[in-house]
Parts: C-alpha cells; sequence; structure tokens
C-alpha cells in the first residue's frame, strides 16, 4: 500500500498579509512548510511527498525538493485552494492508494497523529483530524444571534485528510465546478461520511498574523 502527501503550499495569505506568503516565513531555523514536511520525511507511513507551491518560488521548490528526500516533485498550485488540491491529485494519480491532503500552514503535526490517521483510512475510506469545540457556539445572522448551536456536536476540522485515492479523485472529478473549503466536502458530497479522529490544538492553521505569535512561541517551547 503507497501513501503519498499533497502539501498545499500555493496560498498568498492575504488574511496574513506581507510579501512572503506564510507557508515560506521562518520559525526558529526553519520555515514553516518544513514542519510538516519533516514529519513526513520521518513517518514509516508516507512513501513519497508532492508540493503545490504559488508562481515565482521556483527557488524554494527546489530547495525543498534536495533537502527533503520523500518530496519526488514539486509544481506550482491555483488561485483556489481546492483548484490547487485538484492538481496535486492529477500529479499522483496511478501512484499511490491512499493520499494524505495537507496545509502547509499548519506546521505542527506529529508522527503519531500521521500514523493514526493512515491506520483509520484503511476501513473508513476518508479521515480527519478534529477537535471538539470548547467555547459555547452560537449561529448568527447580522450581528444577531439565532439560535446556539448543541457543541458537544460541532467539530473544527483540520489537515491532514486522508482518503482512498479512488475516493477523493473520484469525488474531486465529480464535483469540480465547486470549490469546498475542504476535502472531506467532496466525499461528503458523494454521500459517504468521514471518520473524525481526535486532533491536537496545537495543530493550528497559520491564517493571520496574531496565530504567528502563538506559532513562535510553540515552535520556540515544544518543536526546538
Ligand atoms: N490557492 C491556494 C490557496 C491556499 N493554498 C494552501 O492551502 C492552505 C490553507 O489555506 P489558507 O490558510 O487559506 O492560505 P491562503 O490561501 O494563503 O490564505 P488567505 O485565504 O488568507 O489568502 C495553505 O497552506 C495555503 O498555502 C493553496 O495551496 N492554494
Ligand atoms: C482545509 C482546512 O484547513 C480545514 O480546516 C480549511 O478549510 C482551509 O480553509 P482556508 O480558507 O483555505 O484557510
Amino acid at each position: 500500500m503507497t501513501t503519498f502527501a499533497i502539501v498545499c503550499a500555493a496560498g498568498s495569505g492575504k488574511r496574513f498579509g506581507g510579501k512572503t506568503p506564510k507557508q515560506f516565513l521562518f520559525l526558529n531555523n526553519k520555515m514553516v512548510i518544513e514542519y510538516s514536511l519533516s514529519v513526513f520525511e520521518n513517518s514509516p507511513f508516507i512513501d513519497s511527498v508532492v508540493i503545490l507551491i504559488p508562481s515565482g518560488y521556483r527557488e524554494i521548490g527546489d530547495l525543498l525538493k534536495e533537502k527533503y528526500k520523500k518530496v519526488i516533485l514539486w509544481d506550482y498550485g491555483e488561485d483556489e485552494r481546492a483548484k490547487t488540491v485538484k492538481k496535486g491529485l492529477e500529479l499522483v494519480k496511478g501512484m499511490c492508494d491512499f493520499v494524505a491532503i495537507h496545509d502547509a500552514a499548519r506546521p505542527f503535526i506529529n508522527l503519531s497523529l500521521i500514523e493514526n490517521l493512515i491506520l483509520e483510512v484503511k476501513s473508513s475510506y476518508a479521515v480527519a483530524p478534529a477537535v471538539l469545540a470548547k467555547d459555547t457556539v452560537k449561529y448568527v445572522t447580522d450581528g444577531y444571534i439565532e439560535s446556539t448551536i448543541p457543541r458537544e456536536k460541532v467539530y473544527l476540522v483540520q489537515t491532514p485528510q486522508v482518503f482512498k485515492f479512488d475516493l477523493i479523485y473520484t469525488a474531486y472529478k465529480k464535483f469540480e465546478d465547486i470549490c469546498f473549503t475542504d476535502d472531506l466536502q467532496y466525499v461528503e458530497a458523494l454521500g459517504v461520511k468521514p471518520k473524525i479522529i481526535e486532533g491536537t490544538s496545537l495543530n493550528f492553521k497559520i491564517t493571520t498574523q496574531e496565530d504567528m505569535i502563538f506559532a513562535k512561541a510553540v515552535a520556540e517551547n515544544l518543536f526546538k
């Protein structure tokens, strides 16, 4: 059984701001993207890695391919995350049985998370880490609360989202005109129920400048 990781690193970071995409900023002595690449590199459950980058960043693509032996190729992504993923799926078609789709902007994954996801995907075909909402959750329209959602049923879903390749490829093909915000939704749209396993709050996505303050603290204290 062959498992590839597709690392989505083609975003421009509009909400984060600045010139350099957030996934290429340095945290201690390596770029944000390198934290997850290191974990994939060291995981016995991942065979190869493909990276999608923004246009204009060829040097970084070459550097990462040189430094991480499992990175077999990089290519340019597209203007929407979903389109970037679709391109990645086309690139690895016919090469793997399972695929782990990951946000480069989520640096703090770990080896046991990868192991748990890969063990689970063999029976559930679509699986992702998620964390239960900690705060009370409100459904709001125009600034006013309409209802309170039972928080024991609300999970915040993360990446890597791991799939049987044929399932996610079929789903992306069928709904190729829709840009969902995560990959599970393509499978859900087929009528398949993906599995959730326990994630960790450390696996947050660096989206805004505020997140970078937390990322620096985590990198400094836990990942040095
Ligand atoms: N066209 C895109 C958009 C996003 N991504 C990647 O998908 C992940 C999650 O996306 P997000 O946090 O939204 O990143 P950006 O799109 O860069 O941010 P923004 O939406 O603020 O522009 C990131 O690793 C990002 O690089 C991608 O590969 N291709
Ligand atoms: C895929 C994802 O990280 C799951 O939480 C998220 O949906 C990405 O959303 P974004 O708008 O591309 O940041």
